[in-house]
């Protein structure tokens, strides 16, 4: 008797598992009539069918399409996800700072807990006192020691202008984004652990756990794979010394465990590599696209220009947000800017540059590549991706372009 009850139980589950999901599918539809606008969705799936239909796309650009017709602010559902889509500077700004508070936090998902040790680091970690006092420790400990950099920076970059020079000698094309990628995990390793790591199977190792990690990002599914803190040995005192050291010397109102440490150095780490190295090649891939700039540019490069221009990137000026704005603002930029702008004033000033024999500019293709899409942060900000406005967080994408300049320095100034 029990058993057949228990077969009638397990036979009706569906049932009342489907009337349960009708009913919160209907209710959230529901809800979208006080949300903005957005294309009618589908009962359990919303507009995942979009996603599948337009499956060509790139996410951005499939988020960007249909904010044409319902406006700059657009509901979506996938699944049971409410979603709104940012994609205007005045809407940015709405978000970003008049309801700072309200979307500055993140989603708990299960694999990016995973990657940061529980939300333990600063990417993941939801808008708490915890992420106050840590972001506060960072940028305070770690992320201001811009100016004590520099020599590590200007070495490396004097090791990336060497290479180019030699290849340009010997009239061999510059694979750049393969050299850009080299230079910022290198100069993130040493400023990290106080290691180079930018020759042999070492590098090869750090380059395969960055992809791996972007790719499990990228996925939304990341594995548990961090093993590379442990074999790291620093020699004096890098960022790896300092959270230690904090954590014996001052009154930090949290335990600072061995999980927090690495969970901010795999921050460093991931957060701190691909975008400055995104960064120079987009620069140089859209002077390639335009040889006029870069001959413009070329003969006046001088930064200092821009100073008391009124549009800047530091967050205030909606339009141009390439680190992001508001309370999440990238805690790293000063690091990040040093970086681009030292290796962009080397290229331009040190190398003419020319693409390669047999490819002309219109070869240079600035589609974005969809593996390179990660969470939390973006170069050029196309669409902000508002997951799930009840716990209120917020996605950003990075793109990348697809073609990065294969190459090519011929003739030097110097
Ligand atoms: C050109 C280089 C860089 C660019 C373009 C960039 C861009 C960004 C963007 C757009 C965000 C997301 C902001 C948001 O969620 O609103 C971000 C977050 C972050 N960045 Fe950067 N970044 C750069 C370099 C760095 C460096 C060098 C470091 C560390 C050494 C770093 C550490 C971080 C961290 C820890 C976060 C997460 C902050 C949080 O969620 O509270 N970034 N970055």
């Amino acid at each position: 008797m029990a058993i057949t009850l228990f077969m009638i139980f397990l036979l009706a589950l569906p049932f009342f598992l489907f009337i349960i999901l009708l009913k919160q599918s209907i209710s959230n539809n529901g809800n979208f009539n006080h949300l903005p606008p957005g294309p009618p969705g589908l009962p359990f799936i919303g507009h995942l069918r979009m996603l599948m239909l337009d499956n060509s796309l790139l996410p951005h650009i499939f988020l960007w399409k249909p904010s044409q017709n319902y406006g700059p602010l657009m509901s979506l559902r996938f699944g049971f996800k409410p979603t709104l889509v940012v994609s205007s500077a005045k809407m940015a700004e709405a978000v970003l700072k008049t309801h700072d508070l309200d979307f500055c936090s993140r989603p708990s998902l299960r694999d990016a807990m995973r990657l940061s040790y529980n939300a333990l680091d600063l990417a993941f970690s939801p808008y708490t006192d915890y992420l106050k006092e840590m972001r506060k420790l960072c940028v305070v400990h770690l992320f201001s020691r811009v100016q004590k950099y520099r020599p590590i920076r200007e070495d490396q970059i004097g090791r990336l202008v060497e290479k180019i020079s030699q290849l340009s000698v010997d009239s061999n094309p510059v694979n750049l984004s393969e050299a850009m990628m080299c230079l910022s995990s290198s100069i993130i390793c040493r400023i990290g652990f106080g290691k180079r790591y930018d020759d042999g199977a070492e590098r090869s190792r750090f380059h395969e756990l960055l992809k791996e990690t972007e790719a499990m990002l990228s996925c939304f599914s990341f594995s548990d794979y961090f093993p590379f803190m442990g074999w790291l040995i620093p020699q004096k005192e890098d960022l790896i010394d300092v959270l230690p050291r904090i954590r014996m010397d001052r009154d930090f109102p949290f335990d600072l465990t061995i999980d927090h440490i690495k969970a901010i150095l795999m921050n460093v780490f991931i957060a701190g590599t691909d975008t400055a190295a995104a960064t120079v090649i987009w620069v140089m891939s859209a002077l390639m696209k335009n040889p006029e700039c870069l001959k413009k540019t070329q003969a006046e490069f001088c930064p200092e220009r821009f100073l008391g221009n009124s549009i800047d990137y530091k967050g205030l000026n909606f339009e141009f947000l390439p680190f992001g704005a508001g309370r999440r603002v990238c805690p790293g930029m000063r690091i990040g800017v040093a970086e681009v702008e030292l290796v962009i004033a080397n290229h331009l000033y040190k190398f003419d540059w020319e693409m390669p024999t047999g490819m002309n500019k219109e070869d240079l293709d600035f589609d974005t590549v969809p593996e390179r899409f990660m969470i939390n942060r973006c170069i050029v900000i196309v669409t902000y991706l508002l997951l799930n406005c009840s716990t209120s967080h917020l996605v950003l994408f990075q793109p990348y372009p697809k073609t990065l300049i294969k190459g090519v320095s011929n003739t030097m100034h110097v």
